[in-house]
């Protein structure tokens, strides 16, 4: 069964190849609107999903990442619009140069080709995918997570058939819908069909993907996110950053999962901090010096830090904090312990961002930002297909130009190598 899904992707994906820009656009539009045309029963499948999610004890950040609404389903129908809206990466020619014996060379982007990405229980990453992968001529073949099975059959069901309507091949977009995960290890040895597996997941996924692979691998992985709070930093920005990448979504990757403080100002500003965490049920996980200066506070969700605090990405209302002495120790702690995801420093003294900036060597670096920001819709990418955590050969949230490649296109007038 596999196997069939990748040779009829890989045919897809030679037809997608030589699309122009207008047929691609124009398929993006008939996804938008077949979704718009069948809400009801996509609104439905994901009603199963969320039943069975339910039954299963899956938690409430877990259920929202699975929720699809009204709200919902319209704004992922204007990220589809929005990609068409971007640039068309595909054809571009660069670096145009005639060589002295008259060869005229330069290189061309073209699509990826065959793309298998494996990744979380979230429907809207299904379309993400599809819209950016289509826009770029590449063909996908997609396993999300067990719980969204209803909802990414009927979405992918929904993209076929715009596909079909605007006359181009429906296998360009397949789903795994077995939820089966030897199927996982077997695409990953399916080098025949597909060029690229992007697993966006934990630690698991990683290590099977890096020991069973025989496909290049660009890594979705998770975010250990620090945000270094300097002497300089203003206190009320930085209390609002701190709050909303803590907060405002704390399942997600690119949430916060440490504070460091400069020691000069701990005393001051970890009460503050802990006071205004607390209004959102944030348990602090503090180590030694940091409970010290926690200690005439009566900051009911306070524990002390245990050893492994500092290597865990919590996805969840649950913050380490530890005090520093400066930007060097850091730079060391983050270096130790972040998995190169988003990393922030909150200052006003310019050489310690420009130095936070230099050395700290994460695929999203902030001054005076939240940690929040990394992602593709964003970014102004349209969306993304994962934030990527390794250095090749994108890093960050992949949009549109991180799912092609180039090649080189040579010209001549019957020219041999002497
Ligand atoms: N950087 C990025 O782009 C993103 C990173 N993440 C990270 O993902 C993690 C949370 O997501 P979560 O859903 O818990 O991640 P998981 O790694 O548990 O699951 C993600 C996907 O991988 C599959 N999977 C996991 N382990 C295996 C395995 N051993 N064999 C086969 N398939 C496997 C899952 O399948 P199954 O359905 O069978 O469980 C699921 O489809 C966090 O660490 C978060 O930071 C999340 C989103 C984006
Ligand atoms: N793109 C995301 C980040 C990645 C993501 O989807 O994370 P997750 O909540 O683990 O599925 C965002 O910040 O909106």
């Amino acid at each position: 069964m596999l196997q069939e899904l990748g040779k009829k992707a890989k045919a897809a994906s030679y037809e997608l190849a030589t699309l122009t820009t207008a047929a691609k656009n124009n398929a993006l539009e008939c996804i938008a609107c077949e979704l718009e045309h069948r809400q009801g029963d996509i609104l439905v499948a994901n009603a199963k999903d969320i039943d069975a999610g339910k039954e299963n004890g899956l938690t409430d950040a877990l259920l929202d990442r699975l929720l699809l609404t009204d709200a919902r389903l319209a704004a992922i129908i204007a990220d589809v619009r929005s990609v068409i809206a971007l640039p068309d990466p595909v054809g571009a020619e660069s670096e145009g140069k005639v060589l002295e014996n008259g060869l005229r060379l330069s290189k061309r982007r073209i699509p990826l080709g065959v793309m298998g990405v494996i990744y979380e229980a979230r429907p809207n990453v299904t379309i993400d995918i599809a819209a950016l992968s289509l826009k770029t001529g590449n063909a996908a073949i997609l396993r999300g997570g067990k719980e969204t099975v209803h909802s990414n059959v009927v979405l992918v069901d929904v993209i076929q058939a715009a596909l079909e309507k605007a006359q181009l091949p429906k296998d360009a977009i397949q789903v795994i819908a077995d939820p089966n995960r030897e199927l996982v290890t077997a695409l990953l040895k399916m080098d025949k069909y597909v060029d690229m597996i992007i697993p966006r997941g934990g630690p698991g996924l990683h290590r099977l993907c890096q020991e069973q692979s025989t496909i290049p691998v660009i890594t979705g992985g998770m975010g250990i996110c620090h945000a270094f709070v300097d002497a300089s930093a203003n206190v009320e920005d930085a209390l609002a950053i701190i709050e909303n990448a803590k907060v405002q979504r704390p399942s997600a990757c690119n949430a916060l999962d440490t504070v460091l403080v400069h020691k000069t100002i701990a005393d001051t500003f970890l009460p503050l901090l802990a006071e205004r965490l607390a209004q959102n049920n944030v348990e602090l996980r503090a180590e030694p010096k940091a409970h010290i200066a926690l200690s005439n506070v009566n900051a009911k969700n306070l524990h002390v830090a245990t050893a492994d605090c500092f290597d865990q990405e919590w996805l969840a209302l649950v913050l380490g904090v530890k005090v520093v002495s400066d930007v060097e120790e850091a730079i060391v702690h983050i270096r130790e312990h972040s998995t190169e995801h988003s990393d922030a420093i909150l200052t006003d003294n310019l050489t310690n961002a420009t130095r936070f900036l230099n050395a700290v060597n994460s695929a999203a670096v902030y001054v005076n930002a939240s940690t929040r920001f990394t992602d593709g819709s964003q970014f102004g990418l349209g969306a993304e297909v994962a934030v990527s955590t390794q250095k090749l050969h994108a890093r960050g949230p992949m949009g549109l130009e991180e799912l092609t490649t180039y090649k080189w296109i040579a010209i001549g007038d019957g020219l041999i190598r002497p």
